[in-house]
């Protein structure tokens, strides 16, 4: 099951969402400024319009955060699927409704305390002897909340309510109808800070019923579950720190940092950037800092840190050490997992800090670590698929962006020894790859269709990302949470070719161009039609050998950082 970190965190020391509220008796209850203020005025209760207009936190973050998560984990195309909160009822039923006129009164301002908002009474429809109960005679009381008071209570019920509960192990993720609607009961309200003893009436229960728009429950229950409702499911695998102080586990995340990555600068990088990283994470989060010692140790230390549970592994460098450490995701041929069943499956995280940093580009991912570290913070996951590499012989290789065939493989193998000359070391890489390179007629089979002739193959390119070589839109139609690749192969390109249609690859335009050809793939197999073993194949950026290959897509394999 998907596990569902929350992407706000207070306590009620910290919370910004109280009420302001005057009692009947014109007493005032606490309250702060930047709160949502309430009047509740012989027994009038209003909340201040200026007040009601003001954006919640809840709903920033819903919008900013939870929607492009959502959208991206489900495949919405349209904006308009993504499930959202529509109304929130507060009942509170009060059987002695009829003879007790103080008790109702109490219960009336207390739930509006509590919402924001003045209930109605609710009313016996007919008439039942046995219980002594007459038609429209008061049974209970009910509150329906919308817009910013809804989202206010919302936080507030998941953020203060829920976790000051007697003995809280989390809600149940089976209180959903079927219909993406979920109920929670609650034995009483005084949970809500908002009640104070002095104030609080008879103690009563209540339930609160979250209506969304999510047609199914799993879409609902991943909406609530990132808005930080705490499912107990979640609490009980989860090491994340779930919002609200009394449940909080802290994450034990490894960084990998290269710190030889961009000719160095990753490391210089690095270390200015831990006191902020500390400072930023480390009231969630255990820091385990590992730097390599050299290439392919990056995958050992991963393969070490999902073995003892770490919560995430973040790769601290360029998409080659990103490269290493998803190879670290996996040992002969299978996902590596924690020796301990119960945690959560490691989470991929990322702080780009290479010369190219082209996986990032694709997320749209600015080169700032900082705003890498705030999604680290959030830690909001989404499963991406990686692409598996098997030849002839030796264990599977694993690519997380694009691997690639011949021209622009040998121009990346090049590049690698100008990195000192930050992007431009891919422009060096491939004029140096133009000398003595020679076209080549390749035999292809994709997916399960019959194996056809491509001649005078240029270079060929299979896309989990879109961008390679410092920013060049290679497979402008690829996206890691796709379920395929896209395959974009160039036939009988000349040198100048490149010289006149560089700015169309750097902006993806080339896929109309004279003898590119595109397709989407969910595995590709390639061989030379005259066996050279010189046609040179790279994933990632990394030599990887020679054709023959074949790259297949994993859907899905790995729970990413974004
Ligand atoms: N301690 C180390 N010393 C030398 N090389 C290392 C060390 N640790 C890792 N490496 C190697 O450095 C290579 C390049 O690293 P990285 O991808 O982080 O930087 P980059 O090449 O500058 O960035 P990009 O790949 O985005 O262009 C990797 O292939 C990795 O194997």
């Amino acid at each position: 099951m998907a596990l569902s970190p929350a992407l706000l965190h207070s306590t009620a020391s910290t919370f910004h969402g109280q009420f302001c509220v005057r009692l009947p008796s014109g007493n005032f209850s606490c309250g702060r400024s930047g709160g949502l203020s309430v009047k509740a005025m012989s027994s009038v209760v209003l909340v201040e319009k200026t007040e009601a207009e003001k954006l919640n936190r809840l709903k920033t973050a819903y919008l900013e955060k939870i929607v492009p998560l959502l959208k991206e984990e489900f495949n919405y195309t349209n904006i308009h699927q993504v499930p959202k909160i529509e109304k929130v009822v507060v009942n509170c039923g009060i059987g002695d409704a009829a003879q007790n006129a103080k008790g109702l009164e109490a219960a009336l301002n207390d739930l509006a305390l509590i919402t924001g908002q003045r209930p109605v009474k609710t009313r016996a429809k007919k008439a039942i002897a046995t219980f002594k109960i007459r038609e429209d005679q008061p049974l209970g009381i009910a509150v329906t909340l919308r817009g910013n008071v809804m989202y206010s209570f919302l936080d507030r019920l998941i953020n203060l309510g829920l976790p000051r509960t007697r003995d809280f192990q989390g809600v149940s993720s089976s209180s959903f109808d079927g219909n993406g609607n979920y109920s929670i009961g609650f034995r009483e309200q005084s949970v809500f800070p908002e009640i104070t003893y002095d104030v609080l009436g008879k103690p009563r229960g209540m339930d609160v019923c979250i209506t969304t728009t999510a047609s199914t429950d799993k879409e609902a229950r991943r909406l609530l579950a990132l808005m930080g409702m705490p499912f107990r499911e979640d609490l009980g695998a989860d090491r994340t720190a779930i919002s609200g102080g009394a449940t909080s586990r802290r994450r034990d995340i490894v960084f990998v940092v290269n710190p030889r990555g961009a000719n160095g600068r990753t490391g210089k990088e690095w270390n200015k950037l831990l006191p902020y990283l500390r400072s930023r994470l480390s009231s969630d989060c255990n820091i385990c800092e590992s730097l390599t010692s050299g290439p392919c140790h990056a995958i050992d230390i991963t393969r070490e840190a999902i073995r003892e549970g770490a919560d995430a592994v973040i790769a601290v460098g360029g998409d080659g050490t990103l490269h290493e450490v998803v190879n670290g995701f996996f040992w002969g041929g299978k996902p590596v997992s924690s020796h301990d069943q119960a945690v959560r499956a490691t989470a991929l995280g990322l702080i780009p800090l290479g010369t190219g940093s082209d996986f990032a580009r694709t997320f749209g991912w600015k080169n700032d670590p900082h705003d890498a570290i705030e999604r680290i913070a959030i830690g909001g996951r989404s499963h991406i698929d990686v692409g598996v590499i098997s030849g002839e012989s030796g264990e599977p290789h694993y690519f997380i962006n694009v691997a690639d065939i011949h021209l622009s493989a040998n121009a990346g193998y090049y590049a690698a020894r100008y990195k000192k000359f930050g992007n431009l070391c891919y422009v060096i890489g491939a004029l140096q790859a133009f000398l003595g390179h020679h076209n080549k007629d390749l035999r292809i089979k994709v997916d399960d269709g019959d194996w056809k002739v491509y001649p005078q193959v240029t270079t060929l390119c299979i896309g989990n990302g879109k961008y390679f070589g410092g920013g060049m839109k290679i497979t402008p139609n690829a996206h890691p949470s796709s379920r395929n690749f896209e395959v974009v192969i160039l036939q009988d390109f000349k040198w100048y070719d490149f010289v006149l249609k560089l700015l169309k690859l750097y902006n993806g335009t080339h896929l109309l161009v004279k003898n590119v050809s595109s397709r989407s793939a969910c595995s590709i197999e390639v061989e030379e039609i005259a066996s050279s073993s010189s046609v040179f194949v790279q994933s990632d950026g990394e030599y990887l050998g020679f054709l023959p290959k074949k790259f297949s897509i994993l859907p899905g394999a790995i729970e990413m950082i974004c």
